[in-house]
């Protein structure tokens, strides 16, 4: 197997040193030599003795000997000019790119399926938890109803920081920015953008669909302050980003938005940089992922498990009808603040500091909306006691 690494940051480093470290085990778990031809980046990071340094991606490409090209640069553009350029010439790529496959997913599928080559991605969802092979092939058997979970590294991170380390927002941000979670665009972090990536992802593997990524409610983590963390912790509750996909009646519900999630329940208690993804699905019921999400070597352990599964010939489909009926999930629970009493319908009401906070019935948003128009608050999703 001749690899062809482009994008030596964070995740393509670890995935060059692990290939380099492991070399001898993973050739006798395939049966097959595997070589480290090239490595490209903009910058030489110091490459292992024998890998050639090109800055130049068509270098890789151009190279007939080349069987997989694996992607680590990130973003939409160069990224897919190498994923299409690579399978244009017959190569099966590795990415970790998940914006991309969110964006693109569609079109680099079909051109993958044309020229009979694989598109591996295990690393674009919850970095070094296996989750996309396994819903996609040992949960086979099932119809997935549901998916939810934490699924930024970053944004989980800040928000521990900020409850157990009284840290502030930036501050958190920056030592997650030290540790190599954040993307180079933070606001894709910090908006949900990322996570909205990773349900994409999952929903179209579970579902069966493409869908234009755009439609997905989207909420970041900027509005949450450390007083609505404290508030809710009063009620036994955790403010975490929550990202969801479920089969409505006549849609695919998906949405990511700041939660409150009962600290009895095991993602309540997902802290750090760690990831969660609970599937829930007919026959096997509920099952949880759980790892680190984020992170040089944790990442790259996904990359290089998806670069020795290119060495089976047998191919994945994606053989997905595309759909409009992408929708909000709009009934849940939901905590209200606000410096006056409220007349809703709840489960739970205390008020401090004058300020009434309340954790509602199971209703409508928009109803709820409507019911506070005039009145000034601030308003999160609650999820259900499991
Ligand atoms: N970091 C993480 O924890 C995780 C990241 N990912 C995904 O993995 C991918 C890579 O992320 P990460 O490693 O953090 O990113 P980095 O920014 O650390 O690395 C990007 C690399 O790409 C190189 N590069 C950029 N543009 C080009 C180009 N045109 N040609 C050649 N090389 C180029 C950069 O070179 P140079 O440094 O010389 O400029 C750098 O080596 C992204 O899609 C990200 O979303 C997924 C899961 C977790
Ligand atoms: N920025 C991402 C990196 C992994 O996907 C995150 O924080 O989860």
């Amino acid at each position: 197997m001749i690899i062809g690494i482009v994008g030596l940051g964070t995740v393509g480093f670890g995935t060059l040193d692990i290939l380099t470290k492991e070399k001898e085990r993973l050739e006798k778990e395939i049966g097959e030599e595997v070589v480290v031809k090239y490595g490209c980046a903009l910058e030489n990071p110091g490459l292992p003795e024998g890998v050639i340094y090109t800055t130049d991606f068509h270098d890789v490409l151009d190279d007939e000997s080349v069987d997989v090209v694996v992607e680590l640069i990130g973003g939409l553009t160069f990224a897919k000019t190498i994923i299409m350029g690579a399978i244009e010439k017959g190569k099966h790529v590795v990415t970790a790119n998940k914006a991309l496959l969110a964006h693109d997913g569609q079109e680099i599928f079909t051109a993958a399926k044309e020229k009979g080559v694989n598109v591996f991605y295990e690393a674009s969802v919850g970095g070094g938890i296996p989750v996309v092979v396994p819903a996609k092939e040992s949960l086979i058997a099932n119809n997935i109803k549901k998916i939810e979970g934490i699924l930024n590294g970053t944004t989980n991170f800040i928000l521990t920081l900020m409850e157990t380390d009284n840290l502030d927002f930036k501050e958190a941000l920056a030592i997650a920015q030290d540790l190599g979670f954040v993307e180079a665009d933070a606001s894709l972090d910090l908006d949900g953008f990322d996570a909205a990536h990773k349900i994409a992802i999952l929903a179209m593997n579970a579902f069966h669909i493409f869908f234009d990524f755009d439609k997905i409610h989207t909420t970041g983590i900027r509005q949450v302050t450390k007083q609505d963390m404290d508030y809710a912790k009063k009620l036994g509750y955790r403010i975490k980003l929550i990202a969801q996909a479920e089969k409505l009646d006549n849609s695919i519900g998906i949405d990511v938005s700041p939660t409150l999630v009962p600290m009895s329940d095991i993602v309540g208690n997902v802290m750090q940089a760690y990831n969660v993804v609970e599937i829930t699905s007919d026959y096997v019921e509920n099952v949880l992922f759980y790892g680190k999400g984020a992170g040089r070597y944790v990442t790259a352990s996904a990359v290089v498990s998806d670069i020795m599964k290119t060495h089976n010939k047998e191919l994945w489909t994606h053989d997905y009808t595309y759909t409009d009926a992408i929708t909000p999930i709009e009934d849940s629970r939901f905590y209200v603040r606000s410096s006056q009493p409220l007349d809703i319908d709840y489960e739970e009401s205390y008020s401090m500091d004058d300020q009434y906070i309340y954790i509602t019935t199971k209703q409508n948003l928009n109803a709820l909306k409507l019911q506070l128009s005039g009145v000034k608050y601030t308003l999160l999703k609650v999820r259900d006691e499991k």
